[in-house]
């Protein structure tokens, strides 16, 4: 983009960038070159020439390194914006947008869209001042070769507009296929046991292929749009210069213009064409661009549709939930049968009840209520009397700890996993809190204790280990709710019976959810449920007595 281009003019007035001099003198080059000019005007015309370079390879220096930094400000502050935003999003928006392409957005798109503003605006200024320099001084050598100079402008702006319409959506297409692919390649690897099992690395390969090819097509017709594109815009670029050069002729031969003056005229053609280019191409960039800014906007003006935090955080929590009526559908799903019809169901402090029922019965939704991932779209559930949106977010998460059959754990050592999002938890208090899940013999026996790695996703663990480890974190918290959601099916059945006496210590609210049926004979109430509704409950042996539906799939699953 640049040219070794120096003149020097009687006025002494230099401009240029980097390894670009543009002296904006008028006069004449080859005859000062030519040795006509004094020894001594040479000798100061070369050191101001020095001088003036060096102050501007200082400042194009300076303004580079600004931008540098103010980009990488920004590029920072818009990717922590971006992940704040999306932290705030309601489990839908998730199970709508998929994590890889969120991912994307939140790195490959910022990326470009910080580095599309600031740098072309960096490129903007520069560009516009030398035009605006250049035009001046070339005005006053030929203002009819100026004319014609800037015929080219509008006409290659025209040009460039109507590429960048045709491109734009290709552009998007290619933003996209790069986020499909980056998330089918995520979940291949990520679920690389399953693929395995299945011998699916074949099917998968095909998959990634496919989603290649789709990519690949669409880059072939930007390549095609671009080359096109070129083509026309250099035909029309020698169709000026050819007109130039006539009007040129005509006009040193009618006297008005000296040979000397058309070669300072083309000498400042050239870089004043480039800066034109580079302002087209920095607008074209910006324009394909908006497309990726949109979304990225689109994202951070996003109001997460879940309501909003409350504030009650009461010292002493009984731990009383009843589910009022209780109607919800997911809003994934919005045509389909709610997944709970009108649930209405207590569970009292200091007590056991287990939910049972068959698969896709509809446990987990009311989990799901329970931890607020939902809203329930009739009803309401309470925690003491008072709806859970009341509650401080953060608070209420303490209380109400979960422990799932297959835990979410992060790579890290065991520590951090069990102290995730405490602030101030001693060694101490996990030490307890290990023991009580009857987990401390094992982490005793591992040569970094507590500060085991545990590898991704705790690769390193057992499932076994993994379900004692969700354990500890849950006591850790020192919760009044637990919910077990098939979370002692991995342990010894002796420890099973010790985690369930610890976690019914303190008064302790305690729920299981239950598939295999024996585990929740010693709860204190059994709830049944079927298609989204309570069916029957009460104790086991009440139930047995009673060969409804508890009883009937019991006899099935024992039968
Ligand atoms: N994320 C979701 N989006 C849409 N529908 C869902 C979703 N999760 C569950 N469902 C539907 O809600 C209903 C209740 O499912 P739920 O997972 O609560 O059942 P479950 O009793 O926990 O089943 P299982 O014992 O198999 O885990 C089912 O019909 C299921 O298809």
């Amino acid at each position: 983009m640049s040219c070794n281009v120096a003149l020097f003019h009687e006025n002494g007035d230099v401009y240029g960038d980097g390894d670009t001099y543009i002296p904006l003198y008028q006069g004449n080059v080859i005859d000062m070159l030519g040795g006509q000019n004094h020894q001594t005007s040479v000798g100061y015309a070369i050191g101001q020439l020095a001088f003036v370079s060096l102050g501007s390879a200082l400042f194009s220096g300076m303004r580079g390194g600004i931008f540098m930094c103010t980009l990488a400000r920004l590029n920072k502050r818009l990717k922590h914006l971006l992940f704040h935003t999306l932290l705030q999003q309601e489990v839908h928006f998730f199970e709508e947008n998929n994590p890889g392409r969120l991912s994307s957005r939140l790195h490959s798109d910022v990326d470009r869209m910080g580095r599309t503003v600031a740098l072309n605006s960096n490129a903007l200024v520069r560009s516009t001042v030398k035009t605006v320099l250049m035009f001046r001084v070339m005005l006053g050598l030929s203002w009819e070769l100026t004319l014609l100079t800037s015929i080219e402008m509008p006409l290659l702006a025209f040009l460039q507009n109507k590429y960048i319409t045709w491109s734009k959506d290709l552009k998007d297409q290619i933003q996209e296929c790069h986020a499909q692919n980056k998330d089918l390649a995520f979940q291949t690897i990520s679920g690389i046991h399953t693929v395995r099992s299945f011998r699916a690395e074949k099917d998968e390969l095909r998959r990634y292929n496919e989603a290649l090819d789709v990519m690949c097509a669409v880059k072939r017709s930007t390549g095609i749009y671009s080359a096109v594109f070129l083509l026309i815009r250099r035909v029309v670029s020698l169709g000026i210069k050819i007109l130039m050069l006539v009007q040129a002729r005509s006009l040193i031969s009618s006297g008005d213009l000296t040979i000397g003056s058309l070669v300072s005229f083309f000498l400042y053609q050239k870089p004043m064409s480039t800066n034109l280019k580079e302002i087209m191409y920095c607008y074209g960039e910006t324009m394909s661009t908006v497309g990726v800014i949109s979304k990225v906007f689109s994202y951070l003006d996003r109001t997460p549709k879940c309501k909003k935090e409350g504030e009650l955080a009461p010292e002493r929590l009984e731990g009383r939930i009843v589910f009022q009526n209780v109607t919800f559908k997911y809003p994934s799903s919005p045509d389909v049968e709610p997944a709970l019809k009108k649930v209405f169901m207590e569970l009292k402090p200091g007590k056991m009840t287990a939910l049972v029922g068959p698969s896709g019965g509809g446990k987990t939704s009311c989990v799901s209520l329970l931890k607020r991932l939902y809203e329930p779209e009739e009803g309401q559930i309470l925690l003491d009397g008072q709806p859970l949106h009341h509650y401080n977010h953060k608070y209420f998460h303490q209380k109400m700890a979960l422990v799932s059959q297959n835990p979410v754990l992060f790579s890290g050592s065991l520590r951090y996993n069990i102290e995730y999002g405490l602030k101030d938890c001693t060694l101490e208090r996990v030490e307890e809190a290990a023991k009580k899940a009857n987990a401390d013999l094992f982490i005793s026996e591992l040569k970094n204790k507590y500060d085991t790695d545990i590898g991704e996703c705790g690769g390193k663990l057992s499932d076994g280990q993994k379900q004692s480890l969700a354990i500890i974190r849950a006591l850790v918290r020192e919760p009044q709710v637990i919910i077990l959601d098939e979370a002692t099916s991995k342990l010894d059945v002796d420890v099973q019976h010790a985690v369930l006496q610890e976690v019914l210590t303190c008064g302790r609210t305690v729920l299981v959810v239950a598939h295999q049926l024996k585990t929740v004979e010693k709860a204190d109430h059994i709830i049944f449920i079927e298609k989204g509704a309570v069916v029957e409950e009460g104790t086991h042996e009440q139930l047995m007595a009673k060969e409804g539906r508890y009883y009937r799939l019991k006899e099935e699953l024992f039968s």
